[in-house]
This record gives structure tokens, C-alpha cells and sequence, in this order.
């Protein structure tokens, strides 16, 4: 075991670190999560130029969240599929589908929240 899981100075500190590592894991490994974080650099850039308000901010910041969390969930949905039955299986196709499936309806409503935000301050 780590040996830095026993000092009890560092311990509130070492989910922290393991849950950065992972995400770094995965961003690094995952197209569509850059892609995602790509956006979400271009929703901050565009929230400060168009000065949005603070409820809008927190929407915005809400959806980002959202959005990358579930691609997140997805991909590693994806890995522990991949881990656990390598081959083709029509109930891994359903459960990956359903999974993209849930990454695809966050990414749908938050163009429409960036629509409904950002086009009338055009
Ligand atoms: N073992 C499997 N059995 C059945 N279908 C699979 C299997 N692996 C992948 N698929 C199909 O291929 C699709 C893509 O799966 P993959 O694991 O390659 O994700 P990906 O290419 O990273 O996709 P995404 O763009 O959603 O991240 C799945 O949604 C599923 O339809």
C-alpha cells in the first residue's frame, strides 16, 4: 500500500490527488473530453466578453460541469466494459450506446443553453 495513505497529515489530501491523476488520465486518453473542455474554454471566453450575469454564469458553469462529468462517467463506463469483456457482446454495445447516449442528450441542452445566453446579447 502507498505509504502516503498512512500519514494522517496528508490524508484529506490524497483523494484529492488521486481524483486529479484520474481525470488527467482520462483527458489525456479521450478525444471527445478535449474536445469538451476545448468548448467549455470557449463558453468562459464568451461568457466574459458578453458580460453575462451571475445567474447565467451559474448556469453556464452548471452545464459545463454537466457535460463533463458524464463524458467522464462515459469513458470510464467504457474502460470497465473494455476490462471486463473485451469481445464483442450485444449487451456491451447497449450499455456503451446508452452511455454515449446520455453524454449526447447534456451536449444537446447545452447548446441550446449557450443558444438561449449568448445569442441576445449579440
Ligand atoms: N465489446 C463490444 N461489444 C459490442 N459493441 C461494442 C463493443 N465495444 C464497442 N462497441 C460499439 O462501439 C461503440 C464505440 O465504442 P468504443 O468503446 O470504441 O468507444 P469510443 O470509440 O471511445 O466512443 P465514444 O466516442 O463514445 O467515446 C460503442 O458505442 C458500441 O456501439
Amino acid at each position: 500500500m502507498n505509504s502516503d495513505l498512512k500519514d494522517p497529515k496528508g490524508r484529506k489530501w490524497i483523494g484529492f490527488r488521486f481524483a486529479i491523476s484520474g481525470l488527467g488520465t482520462i483527458v489525456k486518453a479521450e478525444k471527445n473530453l478535449k474536445i469538451h473542455c476545448a468548448a467549455s474554454i470557449v463558453v468562459l471566453l464568451t461568457g466574459l466578453y458578453l458580460s453575462v450575469s451571475l445567474v447565467e454564469w451559474a448556469i453556464l458553469f452548471l452545464t459545463m460541469a454537466l457535460v463533463i462529468s458524464f463524458e467522464v462517467m462515459n469513458s470510464v463506463i467504457e474502460r470497465v466494459m473494455d476490462f471486463i469483456h473485451p469481445s464483442f457482446h450485444p449487451e456491451v454495445k447497449v450499455i456503451k450506446d446508452a452511455a454515449a447516449g446520455a453524454v449526447l442528450v447534456t451536449a444537446v441542452f447545452a447548446v441550446l443553453i449557450a443558444i438561449v445566453i449568448f445569442i441576445p446579447k449579440l
